[in-house]
């Protein structure tokens, strides 16, 4: 683990009074410069997590090794002071009577493991604002500033001291989506420019997959899932990740004549397990089938009993709302050219091999 710059071992916290830990067994290891996604719905234990990390919790069990150092673990436990971390919060945590440059240079006159001087103070905290590209806006107040530079700015502030690790706990909530999808460009522009190691929460999917170099899902405070963005798109381990990150549709099936039967039709399939590997394991009787958006091909029926129940123009291509005869709601997107007027009966085939099932239906 010589190159690792975090590595958890088997981490769990459960608050007290809670009836199930908040973090459970999470074990991970970041190298120099990687960026990971934290991804999971609310209440998943994705804060706690970093807080852990930080140092403002006290894990009941498990380690945490930071940059060669053990910072939590039995008999171990070095407060966040002491911890070579930087963090950047949704709702920014600037001082509003500060400058930028006095909230960027507050991170360097903290008590911390590394001592600077006031001529490094003045220096790391022009390089960090212009890493972020706020030269010249020094000293503006954060009133003074939109919600992104203010963020830019905390993101200045945790970088500044060149910590060994950065926490950024969704820093683009509070942003309208604008700003967001040009900051988060930014921001992994701005960390791999500094082969910063960063993690980087969010429940958003899109934002995870499109900037991290690796995407760990929690469910339940357990990490269900790590693996490069494409790795967790194209081969989903469950059907939760499988949810949570394609947006695919999922429809109960039966397996018959090498495929799988749903209620909208047959799918030509394998007995693979849901991993997209094939196992030695017998395919199941019944699965669910997942129907990615983008892979299903829409052809007018008037047989069918599949209709158009709704249809979004997004540019590029259309997002149709489908309705079952059981009253399932199912999505696809098609491009332009298929072009279908609501209220249309459709068969759906999918484009590529077969299709991915999950264990139960
Ligand atoms: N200080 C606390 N005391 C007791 N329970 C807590 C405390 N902080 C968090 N929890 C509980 O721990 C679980 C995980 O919370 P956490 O804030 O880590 O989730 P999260 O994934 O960050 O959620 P969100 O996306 O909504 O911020 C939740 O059930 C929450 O209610």
């Amino acid at each position: 683990m010589s190159d690792a710059i975090l590595h958890l071992d088997h981490l769990s916290q459960q608050f007290p009074n809670a009836s199930l830990p908040a973090v459970k067994q999470v074990s991970l290891t970041l190298k120099q410069g990687d960026l990971l996604g934290l991804l999971g719905a609310s209440g998943c234990g994705k804060t706690t997590l970093l807080r852990l990390i930080a140092g403002f919790e006290r894990p009941q069990s498990g380690t945490i090794d930071l940059a060669g150092q053990r910072v939590a673990g039995e008999g171990i436990w070095q407060p966040p002071e002491r911890r070579d971390v930087g963090m950047v919060f949704q709702d920014y945590a600037l001082f509003p009577h500060l400058t930028v440059a006095k909230n960027v240079a507050f991170g360097l006159q903290q008590p911390r493991q590394k001592r600077f001087s006031a001529k490094q103070r003045q220096a790391l905290t022009a390089e960090a604002i212009a890493l972020v590209g706020l030269t010249g806006l020094e000293k503006r107040y954060p009133h003074q500033l939109s919600g992104g530079q203010q963020q830019r700015v905390a993101l200045a502030r945790a970088l500044a001291p060149q910590p060994a690790l950065v926490l950024l706990d969704e820093p683009l909530s509070n942003l309208d989506v604008q700003v967001r999808l040009r900051l988060r460009q930014e921001i992994h522009d701005i960390l791999k420019t500094s082969q910063t190691t960063a993690i980087f929460v969010t429940h958003d999917q899109e934002e995870a997959l499109s900037i991290c170099d690796h995407v760990a899902v929690m469910r339940q405070g357990t990490l269900e899932q790590i693996d490069t963005p494409e790795a967790l798109y194209q081969a989903p381990k469950s059907q939760f990740v499988a949810e949570f990150v394609t947006q695919a549709n999922f429809l109960p099936a039966q397996w018959q004549k090498d495929g799988w039967q749903t209620e909208i039709g047959w799918f030509p399939g394998d007995g693979v397990q849901g991993n997209g590997v094939q196992d030695d394991r017998p395919t199941p009787n019944h699965a669910t089938v997942m129907l990615r958006q983008e892979a299903l091909l829409l052809t007018a029926d008037e047989t069918s009993e599949l209709v158009i129940r709704d249809r979004q123009f997004l540019g590029r291509e259309y997002r149709y709302w489908l309705v079952t005869p059981s009253g399932q709601t199912l999505y696809a997107r098609t491009p332009v050219s298929i072009n279908l007027p609501i209220g249309t009966a459709v068969r759906l085939s999918i484009t590529g091999g077969s299709v991915q099932v999950f264990p139960g239906a």
